[in-house]
């Protein structure tokens, strides 16, 4: 589908349902625009009765009435209001329909990203993703609001106008349109020079943003490294390409207005000279003269307002067409797709994994020929080298992703055969990287199981060692975290995170051990919390610690996504291979 298509097609599919608001619109705007055009001739009619009436003042015995003149007057002054009332109540429609519209395209965008897959999220920046909300919705809705508004009532305004004055005068018709093709070509230059500047900036920003992202992310190590100074020297350039590209863009499109002002003024004077011209020449009555000079200056001065808003909003329409084009590509992503519809029920055997191979990509395999076999109620711990694959293979347990080959059971059914929702209610995980939301720290714990009560709650956190540091804070459970890191350590996080965990009770849990260093005390915290959490539960922990690798039933030893050893600590020790080898370097992984 191309590019115009596809983005017709996202705004007809929001815009179906307003149907009958749009057409009161289209109607409101015909109207509105029929009165406008025809305004000007009642104008016209009111200078020629005034002239008949000046001219009977003048001669004797003649009657003079200026009925005619005040009827023209009335009429022309109820079509200008009608014409203003008819785009007042389209605009107010229109702008209702838009951002109702929007509304339903943020909150259809939303919906459909909770349904992506995580290999999605996994090559898409989240400051990608949060610009469709921002700036391509933002777009989308000044083109709904403004250009395609634009686009129908400049439209018809346009064709009006020649309409009027073709049927009115031909030649005053071809007298006022002369300039037209010469002021055309220089808007759509204007236009064209505006739209580059425009692209540039928004390519300078985005190049500005990242580059204030990456300094805001690494201040701990800039303030550490002392590199302030460089980092303000290198923003200077990022900026000056922002200030550039933003002026000359400011300069053309500001061009626009004040260059068809000037033609519209240079094609005022055409006209009354022309028109001048054609009436001394013609032999026409003062009356009808004057009347044909008044509408025709009238139109000449209309008849430039629609070349220049047509034009001026090309660019706008282009930024919603690529933000529309974007949003809809979004929404044709696969989402995550839910292959089974088996309920899991309570682990009864155990959880198998058989020569499974995995890649993000094709052609890198990650994992190779991996078989790792817990039963219930039994505890892996997965160790190997950084970058081993150790977390992939949590990714898979939870169904993150699908195998390229081989299978993942639970109780002897393949994964893929379980509803998803079903299946990740029965598995729990503790990442390493605890998630913290904006919400009151009880909302956080009861996260996976919002029913619970202010008692399970509070078992769960007493549970993870993390009930008495809340009640440490003034207002304990409610207390609302909003900076999750000035409110938390690393450890605490990751004990919160089990007390979020323990609530679900999950049958499979997969537990990342933090690595950042924590202090010995909350390093014993962590120790016990896991052990609550792990106690007669069937687990998979990437393991950090000598004391969760002891006390493990099996250690599976990873490296470069092979699982190279596999036994107690004692067999591996044994074995005398790789693992002993790490073990005696202390365990340094
Ligand atoms: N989302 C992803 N997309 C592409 N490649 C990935 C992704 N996640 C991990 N990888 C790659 O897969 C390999 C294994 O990574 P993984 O995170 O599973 O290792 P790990 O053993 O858990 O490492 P660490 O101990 O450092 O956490 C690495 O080469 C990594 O670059």
């Amino acid at each position: 589908m191309n590019k115009l298509k596809q983005a017709v097609a996202y705004f007809l599919a929001y815009l179906k349902p307003y149907w009958k608001g749009l057409t009161v619109a289209a109607f409101c705007i015909l109207l509105g625009t029929y009165a406008q055009i025809k305004a000007p001739l009642y104008m016209g009619d009111a200078v020629a009765q005034l002239t008949n009436y000046l001219t009977a003042l003048m001669t004797p015995g003649a009657h003079a009435t200026l009925s005619d003149f005040y009827q023209a007057v009335w009429s022309m002054v109820l079509f200008y209001l009608l014409s203003e009332l008819g785009l007042v109540l389209s605009g107010f429609i229109v702008s209702r329909v838009s951002s109702d519209a929007v509304g339903q395209m943020r909150f259809g965008l939303f919906a459909n990203l909770q349904k992506k897959t995580i290999r999605y999220f996994d090559s898409h920046q989240d400051g990608k993703i949060l610009s469709l909300f921002t700036s391509d919705l933002d777009n989308v809705f000044n083109a709904m609001n403004n250009a395609v508004f634009q686009i129908f009532s400049q439209g018809l305004l346009f064709l009006g106008i020649i309409w009027m004055m073709l049927s009115k005068s031909l030649t005053m018709a071809l007298v006022t349109m002369a300039l037209s093709p010469i002021a055309i070509i220089v808007a759509l230059i204007i236009v064209n020079q505006a739209r580059q500047q425009i692209e540039q900036q928004q390519q300078a920003t985005g190049d500005l943003n990242g580059y204030i992202n990456e300094q805001l992310a690494g201040q701990a190590v800039l303030l550490a490294e002392g590199r302030q100074q460089e980092s303000i020297q290198n923003f200077a350039p990022y900026n000056e390409k922002v200030r550039s590209a933003s002026q000359k863009g400011q300069f053309y499109s500001g061009l626009l207005s004040p260059l068809m002002q000037g033609f519209s003024l240079l094609n005022l004077a055409i006209v009354i000279f022309f028109g001048s011209w054609l009436v001394l020449h013609n032999g026409m009555d003062k009356a009808s003269g004057l009347s044909l000079i008044v509408v025709f200056v009238t139109y000449s001065q209309q008849y430039f307002q629609p070349i220049s808003q047509l034009t001026a909003i090309y660019n706008p329409l282009q930024l919603a067409i690529t933000g529309a084009n974007r949003i809809a590509n979004v929404l044709a992503k696969p989402n995550e797709v839910n292959t089974g519809n088996k309920e899991a029920g309570a682990l009864q055997e155990g959880v198998r994994l058989k020569n499974v191979d995995f890649s993000y990509h094709p052609g890198r395999p990650i994992l190779k020929d991996v078989s790792i076999d817990v039963k219930k109620g039994r505890m892996v711990a997965l160790v190997g080298p950084t970058g081993s694959g150790k977390t992939t293979v949590m990714n898979l347990l939870n169904r993150f992703y699908d195998l390229d080959a081989g299978s993942i059971t639970y109780d002897d059914t393949p994964l893929t055969d379980f509803d998803l929702a079903s299946l990740r209610r029965r598995v729990g995980i503790v990442l390493q990287e605890s998630v913290i939301f904006s919400k009151s720290i009880r909302d956080n714990i009861a996260y996976g199981k919002p029913d619970a009560t202010k008692e399970e709650v509070e078992a769960a956190a007493k549970q993870a060692n993390i009930h008495d540091f809340i009640m440490s804070l003034p207002d304990g459970y409610d207390t609302m975290v909003k900076g999750a890191d000035t409110l938390f350590s690393t450890g605490q996080k990751q004990l919160l995170s089990i007390a979020r965990t323990i609530l679900t009770n999950p049958d499979l849990l997969i537990l990342d051990e933090a690595t950042a260093n924590v202090d010995t005390v909350t390093e014993a915290k962590i120790q016990t919390a896991m052990e609550n959490v792990m106690r007669n539960r069937t687990s998979f922990v990437i393991a950090h610690r000598l004391k969760t690798i002891l006390s493990a039933d099996q250690i599976v030893v990873l490296k470069d996504g092979q699982v190279i050893e596999k036994g107690s600590h004692q067999e591996l020790l044994d074995q005398n291979g790789f693992y002993a080898e790490l073990y005696y370097n202390q365990m340094v992984f």
